[in-house]
Parts: structure tokens; sequence; C-alpha cells
């Protein structure tokens, strides 16, 4: 199986993902976040790239949610914290979602065969499900403003590593860029959350009082959902 993995949204070339299963990841936080909403019952997520958008897709029983600059948007129900997308806020809801990165970065793939969201809260379940699919696959690392994350690398690491368990190690093939992802994540593995705190992305979520978001995204293999694009909105994959 070949895995592609890429740095940012900056460097993903859609007509690329033409045939090919991709693996958005964005640990802080837009990821973390969607898988949230639907491992609690939300019926699905509408990931968008602009407010504006976001707000005209919205009907009168779906939410909003989303951020600019780490901070909810103003007459929005939630910011892009997973940790507002309880159960007994989101159940049998639909979320208009925008953020920065990540819901940018599913709007970049839609070419793909299939549109995964992965982070580390269900990166043995996205490993599982990439396999599953039977296609070239391609992890496209969100990163922030177009420069690369070092937490969405170490999870692409922890996806690739889970694959080679998975097909055993001369199965997985990825490249120069994957290798060294995966070794990130295996120097990294054993303290997430330490390493994660200690990213630009982590010492912001600190500043800005989302210390704990850091804390659940740093948690390996939580959930086996996996959000799956279809149409317009990410819903439980094999569901
Ligand atoms: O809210 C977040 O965690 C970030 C904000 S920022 O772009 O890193 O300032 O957005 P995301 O799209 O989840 O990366
Ligand atoms: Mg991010």
């Amino acid at each position: 199986m070949h895995i592609e993995v890429i740095a940012n949204i900056g460097e993903a070339r859609s007509d690329e993902f033409l045939h090919k299963t991709v693996i958005v990841i964005d640990v802080l936080r837009a990821t973390s976040t969607i898988i949230t909403a639907l491992m609690n019952g939300s019926r699905g997520v509408v990931p968008v790239d602009t407010v504006i958008k976001a707000k005209e897709l919205a009907k009168e029983d779906d939410l909003l949610g989303g951020e600019r600059y780490c901070k909810k948007i103003p007459g929005f129900d939630f910011g892009n914290s997973p940790l507002e997308y309880t159960r007994e806020a989101v159940h049998g809801k639909r979320i208009i979602l925008t953020t920065t990165n990540g819901t940018r970065g599913i709007q970049k793939a839609i070419k793909a065969d299939r549109v995964l969201a992965g982070a580390i809260i269900n990166g043995r379940a996205s490993a599982l499900a990439a396999i599953e699919l039977k296609r070239d696959t391609v992890i496209v690392c969100a990163g922030t403003q177009d420069v690369f994350s070092l937490e969405d690398g170490i999870c692409a690491g922890l996806i690739l590593d889970e694959i080679a368990d998975l097909l055993g190690e001369p199965h997985m093939i990825t490249n120069d860029f994957g290798l060294a992802m995966r070794g990130c994540y295996l120097e990294a593995k054993s303290h997430l959350f330490e390493t994660i705190l200690a990213c630009s992305n982590g010492k912001k979520m600190k500043k800005s009082g989302f210390l704990a978001d850091v804390e659940l995204c740093s948690k390996m293999n939580l959930t086996d959902c996996v959000p799956v694009l279809e149409h317009d909105q990410m819903v439980p994959y094999g569901r």
C-alpha cells in the first residue's frame, strides 16, 4: 500500500487526489472536533471554508460551529473545542463547521475517491479504514496557514505505523516525508501530550485557555469513529 504524506494544505494539489483515499489531519483541532461530534451522535458535520458559506448553509435546525483566531465566531453555537461537542449538545443534529485550516483542507480534498478525517484520537481506526478502502492513500497534514504543524506530522506517523503493523512492514510504502514523520511519532509516542504541548500550536492553545483540548487531542486511539465525506457532509465511516 502506497501512502504519500503531504506537509500542509498549501502543498496539496487537488488533481493528484483523483481515485485515491485522502486522510486529512488537523489534530489541533478541526478533525479532532469533527470526530468527537460524530462520536457523540451528530448526524453529520458539513465542513466549509468561509463564515459566509457556513451561515448560508445553516438551516433552522442546524448548529453552527467554528473559529477564527481560535475564538468562537460571533453568533455561532460552538467554537472549535472538541469538548464543547457533547452528546447533550449535538446528538441528532447537523453541524456546519468552519475553521482556519482543517475544514479548508477537507474542501481541498473533495476530488478524492474518499475523504477521511484523521487525528490522534482515531489513528488506528483511520489506518484500518484506509486499508479497507484499498486505494493509494494520501495523508494531508493540514498545518497552520499553509505552514507545517508538528502535531499533524506526528499523527501521520501514527497512522503509518498502524498501517505497517496491520499489513506487515514491507507492505507499507511511504515517501521520505512520511518516513520522517513515522520517526517523529516513534520518538514521541511515550510522551505525546508533552510533545504536542511544546509545539507552536500546543503553546498557542494553552495561552488561549485550551490546555484541556491539547490533553484530549493527544490521546491515542480513543475511538473507532472515522468521519468520511459523503456528498457535502462528514458521517461515520462504515455505518
Ligand atoms: O481552532 C483551532 O484549533 C485552529 C486555529 S489556528 O488556525 O491554528 O489559529 O484552527 P484549525 O482549523 O483547527 O487548525
Ligand atoms: Mg490546526
